[in-house]
């Protein structure tokens, strides 16, 4: 079932089928699994689809049996892969968010499409989805045991109770290389009475520049970042956290970050990332 539905995959995505994916048990190196991973969900991503091999609610991963086979090489030996739950796509608008919330998805979501000669078409920003895990795959870490691996969530995507913690969009515009994160801070959040915690705040611009530095170079880690507090925000509270491509340099990327106020007058936060490229074997010691 994996075998065929990721076979669906790279057939939408003009990704060329690999011959050891063929047949309902496949065995396939680590490195070229992820690989070929980041490349089916950019593909995804450039036909404006969205992943649905990304674990929903349901631990449903049944990947890490690692065993060696041949020098230096370690193979992934997957059972059938379920995908009768439809992940959720926490980037969409749900109850909890406040009308500011929704007003400014509301713009940045009208630029993901623009009006030419009466026909609708592709604008410059994209509303990029957001999942609860990571490739599925990516995680068969030797390392992790089964119940980990199943267990596993994203660090802000871990509470189901919409609103709670971290209820955030991002909007990517590849062409001037930035993006802009909608980010409404939950109760759960609290650091100072009534105000978001730093690392609350730290952690969503770990993610808002990790994910325009992967969009941009591929798999990254983060390296350093680099943060001063300028003004509290308020728990409840929606502000925008808009990063842009400073440079790179070889296997650097450093992006910029501001968090402000939704209406942009008050700036909360100034920071800069560094990411550095990685090999994915790097995930997994090699
Ligand atoms: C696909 C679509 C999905 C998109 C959604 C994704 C959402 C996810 C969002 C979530 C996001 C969450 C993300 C997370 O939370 S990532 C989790 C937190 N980060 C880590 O755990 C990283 C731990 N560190 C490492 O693994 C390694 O140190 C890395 C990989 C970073 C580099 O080790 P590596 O052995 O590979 O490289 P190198 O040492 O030869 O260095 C290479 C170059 O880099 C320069 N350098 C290195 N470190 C620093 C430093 N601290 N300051 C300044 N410079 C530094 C270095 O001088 C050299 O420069 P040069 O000499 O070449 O000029």
């Amino acid at each position: 079932m994996y075998a065929s539905h990721l076979a669906n995959l790279h057939r939408q995505t003009n990704i060329q089928e690999p011959r050891h994916l063929e047949g309902s048990i496949a065995k396939v190196p680590v490195g070229m699994m992820i690989r070929q991973g980041f490349q089916v969900v950019r593909g995804l991503h450039r036909h404006g689809m969205k992943w649905s091999g990304l674990a929903g609610r349901q631990p449903i991963n049944r990947v890490p049996v690692s065993q060696s086979m041949g020098v230096g090489v370690r193979v992934l030996t997957m059972s059938s892969w379920p995908f009768s739950s439809p992940p959720r796509d926490y980037s969409l608008p749900n109850d909890s968010w406040s009308p500011e919330m929704r007003n400014l998805y509301d713009h940045y979501n009208a630029l993901c499409e623009v009006e030419e000669e009466g026909q609708k078409k592709r604008g410059p920003w994209r509303r990029l989805p957001s999942y609860n895990r990571t490739l599925k795959y990516a995680t068969g870490g030797q390392c992790l045991s089964k119940v980990l691996q199943a267990k596993a969530r994203l660090f802000t995507r871990n509470t189901e109770e919409p609103g709670a913690s971290f209820e955030y969009v991002v909007f990517l515009n590849k062409q001037e290389k930035s993006c802009v994160c909608i980010f409404q801070a939950g109760h759960l959040l609290e650091g100072p009475p009534g105000h978001v915690h730093g690392g609350a705040i730290a952690t969503i611009i770990d993610s808002v520049t990790g994910t325009i530095a992967t969009y941009l170079a591929g798999p990254v880690m983060t390296a350093n970042l680099n943060i001063n507090y300028r003004s509290p925000i308020s728990l409840g509270s929606v502000v925008l956290v808009r990063s842009a491509l400073e440079k790179t340099e070889g296997r650097k990327t450093l992006i910029s970050c501001q968090v402000t106020s939704a209406d942009g007058a008050r700036l909360h936060t100034e920071a800069t990332g560094l990411f550095v490229a990685i090999n994915v074997g790097h995930l997994f010691g090699t």
